[in-house]
């Protein structure tokens, strides 16, 4: 079986996968495709009265923020619109158990004849919804376009029939519905009499314009399910093939991965959009919070489903409490959008005497902005390019035919001597020298991270207790204050940050980097060092989140290795030594079926594969659920 490797899907509906597609828009490519780099970012040249250094963090915050917010986001059909705003939820219904399970082909038999008794209540409550708002509808088109869709509503509950003759339940037996169902139907149903929270629509509907501001309401808090059922069966369909083709669930994913549920949720999307022209502003605003709040009741319904199965979503569901979680992350372009390196080239360009501009042939110890400039655009250069070279000459011709840490082990042995000598030019050429402690912590807290992250951990944070969980930062960077106060809001300062440290006299920084943590080898030195201490080595849960070659003995060495970003070097470095990459929910889905195999331990370190992702959001939702 082969679905241990990565795999690219792109479904036209109704956005790109989420799941197994490279992220869309690669951070990486636009500044080069490289793990490291001193890059030089050029604030916007303004005259003005704010001091140089808030003026590049601000141009750092901007960057930051037009990268980490989806530009799609403004553009685009409303149903588009809004679907690209539930992103991060239809990632967290992809990692409940009952869709892990369900796509393993091992969701318990039973459990899956209770969900299908209460996707009936749900789909009737849908039948009842399209009559509602078709009556609300005043264009016949709109009208005919509901119809249309309330009969195919009726061939799904059809399906449900004959998926439950199938398992021989008895259809007489009436199931109740659960919290979870018939809190969505009381809101469907409420949204569809008119009665909407914070809706201008009186109690009683007078007039047919207000009318078919229901019928938008209405529709409005259908379409995400719709649209949710239509990713999730694509998504599901590379599933089938578990189980040698014998898919226990096959009909009901090749149901929502038909030509056919596609179009119905085009339709309705599409008759989202006509019905949406007419209202104001505000009024696409309520629009956009019932469909948001269709979706979140979507995945309580998905909650809500009981799974008595063990089952590895989310990771903190098998973890034993008395264990210990120790989560460990790098930081430059793992948590952060710039690397820190540029962070700190720009501090220090802007806080050096501006000798060129004011004429001065300042003499002293202190290097003018303009050579400062050249000075680290230089040093980037260099780096950039000699790491590509060491990378290239690290690389075995052939490829192994298995994993081989020991090899890469000792490959990397040469990028560490690399980047301690890089380190050493850096020091050496004293472009780090006169920054100011206070400038360096303000572009910590302004510091704009990936989307997803800081929740992420404050979440883990605040349940730290229930988890024993515990999370380390491992870092190249320069100086440990710009990670510190990176991570200073919020409840975040109990964070272990493991990093280099400037060497200040007086509050300014004397170009001498205090170097702790510089290669790939000092980062699993220090990862071995810390679950050492976390006592005995079988009684703790390791979890690594990192992005380049310098991760990669970490990522390996960890009992769960989670590889975000595109970084094509850890690629072709990893894949040289035998290293399997595999996008994070489909290795879930091959370990629930080794789980219900009997496979034990679930997660182990050193087993050559390691798991992608493309945000935040899905570390989240496969640590924590949601
Ligand atoms: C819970 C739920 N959401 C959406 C659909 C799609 O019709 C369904 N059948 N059930």
């Amino acid at each position: 079986m082969r679905f241990l490797s990565p795999i690219l899907l792109r479904s036209s509906i109704p956005s790109p996968s989420l799941l197994f597609s490279a992220r869309t828009v690669s951070i990486h490519s636009r500044f080069g495709c490289f793990d490291r780099k001193l890059l030089s970012i050029r604030p916007p040249v303004r005259s003005g009265s704010d001091p140089p250094v808030d003026r590049v963090l601000r141009a750092l915050w901007l960057r930051g923020g037009a990268l980490t917010s989806s530009p799609m986001a403004e553009e685009g059909s409303v149903a588009r619109r809004f679907w690209i705003s539930s992103l991060k939820e239809t990632v967290y219904a992809a990692y409940t158990p009952f869709v892990v399970c369900l796509a393993a082909g091992n969701l318990e038999m039973e459990c899956f004849r209770n969900y299908i008794a209460q996707d009936v209540h749900f789909l009737r409550a849908y039948v009842q919804a399209y009559e509602m708002a078709e009556d609300c509808a005043d264009d016949d088109d709109a009208k005919a376009g509901i119809s249309e869709l309330r009969k195919s509503a009726l061939e799904e509950l059809k399906m449900h029939d004959s998926i439950v003759e199938e398992w021989g339940v008895d259809t007489t037996k009436e199931i109740a519905p659960f919290p979870a169902t018939t809190k969505y139907i009381d809101f469907l149903l409420a949204t569809a009499a008119g009665k909407v929270e914070g809706g201008k629509v009186p109690g009683k509907i007078v007039t047919p314009f207000e009318k078919t501001k229901i019928a938008a309401y209405t529709v409005g808090a259908m379409t995400p399910c719709m649209s949710l059922y239509a990713f999730l069966g694509k998504e599901l369909q590379m599933f089938l093939h578990l189980n040698g083709n014998n898919h226990p669930y096959k009909k009901w994913i090749e149901n929502y991965a038909s030509k056919n549920f596609e179009a119905a949720a085009e339709q309705i999307e599409e008759l989202l959009d006509k019905l949406s022209v007419t209202l104001t502003g505000e009024e696409l605003e309520l629009l956009q919070k019932l469909y948001h709040q269709a979706m979140r009741l979507e995945i309580e319904f998905f909650l809500a489903q009981p799974i008595a199965q063990p089952a590895v979503v989310p990771l903190t569901r098998l973890h034993d409490p008395a264990n210990r979680l120790v989560i460990f992350s790098d930081f430059d372009l793992t948590c952060t959008v710039v690397d820190s390196s540029a962070i700190l080239a720009e501090i220090a360009i802007l806080t050096a005497p501006k000798a060129d501009l004011i004429g001065l042939d300042d003499s002293n110890a202190r290097i003018s902005s303009t050579d400062l400039r050249n000075s680290w655009d230089a040093l980037s250069g260099q780096y950039t390019e000699e790491y590509e070279q060491c990378i290239e000459n690290i690389l075995p011709s052939d490829k192994a035919s298995s994993f081989d840490y020991e090899g890469l082990r000792k490959s990397l042995e040469h990028l560490s001597n690399f980047e301690k000598q890089a380190n050493s030019r850096v020091v050496e050429s004293g472009v780090l020298r006169g920054m100011n402690l206070d400038d360096i912590k303000r572009a910590g807290e302004l510091l704009s991270l990936q989307e997803g992250c800081r929740d992420f951990f404050q979440k883990i944070v605040s349940k730290q207790e229930n988890f024993n969980a515990d999370i380390h930062v491992l870092s190249y960077c320069w100086c440990a204050d710009l990670i510190r106060s990176a991570f200073a809001s919020g409840s975040l300062k109990v964070l272990n940050i493991h990093a280099n440290e400037f060497e200040y006299n007086e509050s300014i920084s004397t170009g001498n980097i205090i170097r702790k943590m510089e290669s790939p080898l000092n980062k699993v030195e220090a990862f071995k060092d810390i679950l050492g201490n976390a006592g005995n080595k079988d009684q703790h849960l390791s979890v690594y989140i990192g992005d380049s070659v310098g991760d990669l003995l970490c990522l390996l060495e960890a009992d769960v290795g989670i590889v975000i970003g595109s970084s094509t070097s850890l690629r072709k470095v990893g894949e040289q030594f035998g290293v399997s990459f595999v996008p994070l929910f489909s290795g879930l889905v091959a370990k629930q079926k080794q789980l219900a195999e009997g496979a034990q331990p679930v997660w182990k370190g050193l087993s050559g594969v390691l798991y992608t992702v493309s945000s935040w959001t899905e570390i989240q939702a496969f640590i924590l659920g949601e």
